[in-house]
């Protein structure tokens, strides 16, 4: 298989951070590997461009062993987490930096300035650009060299929101166009779902799932993945002849055993259904969190598109969709 391949990757300081990693980039796919902060994505990141030694493990690019490989004959890009562009360099100097001689003169890093929306601004140095400019000729000057893998290092982070998103979108819109595979990290679960093909959910060191973004999101491994990924209302819950009894009534599961119940906050629709109070209203723009007491006392968090309620009025809440429940204490 071509693309990037991790094997048992074990690497740290004093103590382990990676302890047996596996992860797959398939050619031409983005993977995000999303984690806490702390839990080793950097560290990953520095293994696989070469700079950090693991203590164990195996990493193939497109089929080749990079063991004993420097950094800079691995074919790999980077872009780190600002930019990190030559500062005496001029825009297109900085993209064609990797280049050798012909591809300097072949059209090469104007092309990839025009693919990443920079068109005119060649001639501009470093300074003038702002922070998501400097993002877009990071990205170029990564690409420029066609390099086997893209390593992308909370790319966005520095970014306001509405930036944000747009340069997501720029920056995906611009791997595929040149067949790119990359791996991007990010503790941003919005992120990593909304950009990548494939997410890798690192969890105490290792891979904990590796899927599409709604396989993750509707089918989490275990519940540590599921509680990470997105909000969630969970109860304690005992299954019985394949059914559990939540405060929000009795649903069918698979499973066996004690364990918790897991719905999402989106899956609580309102008006009919479970007597409820509203606690609290939290608008978001397109959609609503509306905090909501049961009659018991529990209390669970409904995320709607459109809500007129205020606090203190009575409502109905009921749960559409698949419940999912993960056995044992966990996570
Ligand atoms: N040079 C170092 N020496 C010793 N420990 C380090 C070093 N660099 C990182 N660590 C530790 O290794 C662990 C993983 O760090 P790493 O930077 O890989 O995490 P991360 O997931 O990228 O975090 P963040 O999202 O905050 O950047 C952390 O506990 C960190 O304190």
């Amino acid at each position: 298989m071509t693309g990037l391949i991790v094997k048992g990757l074990v690497a740290g300081y004093d103590e382990p951070v990676l302890r047996g990693l596996d992860l797959v980039v398939p050619e031409g796919a983005l993977v995000a590997v999303l984690g806490p902060s702390g839990c080793g994505k950097t560290t990953l990141l520095r293994v696989v461009a070469g700079l950090h030694a693991p203590v164990s493990g195996r990493i193939e690019l497109n089929g080749r062993d990079l063991a004993g490989i420097p950094p800079e004959r691995r074919g790999i890009g980077i872009v780190p987490q600002e930019g990190a562009l030559f500062p005496h360099l001029n825009v297109t100097k900085n993209v064609a930096f990797g280049l050798d001689r012909d591809d300097r003169r072949n059209g090469r890093v104007s092309e990839l300035l025009d693919l990443v929306g920079l068109g005119d601004f060649g001639n501009r140095m470093p300074s003038e650009l702002s922070g998501g400019q400097q993002q877009r000729v990071a990205l170029a000057r990564a690409l420029a060299p066609k390099p086997g893998v893209i390593l992308m290092d909370e790319p966005f982070s520095s970014l306001d929101a509405g930036l944000r998103d747009e340069l997501r979108s720029d920056v995906r819109a611009a791997l595929r166009a040149t067949g790119a595979t990359a791996l991007l990290v990010t503790h941003d679960q919005e992120e990593a779902l909304g950009i990548a093909d494939l997410v890798a959910v690192l969890r105490a060191g290792v891979v904990a799932q590796l899927g599409t973004p709604q396989e993750i999101y509707a089918s989490p491994a275990n519940l540590g993945v599921a509680l990470f990924v997105g909000e969630a209302v969970t109860f304690p819950a005992t299954v019985i002849r394949g059914s559990v009894d939540t405060p929000l009534g009795r649903f069918e599961v698979k499973g066996q055993g004690e364990g918790k119940v897991l719905i999402r906050p989106e899956q609580l629709s309102l008006g009919t259904g479970i007597e409820a109070t509203v606690v609290d209203v939290r608008f978001h723009g397109h959609d609503a969190t509306v905090l909501l007491r049961l009659r018991d006392g529990t209390r669970v968090r409904s995320r709607v598109l459109g809500t007129h309620l205020k606090p203190g009025e009575n409502t109905a809440v009921t749960v559409r969709g698949p419940v999912l429940f993960f056995p044992g204490k966990g996570p």
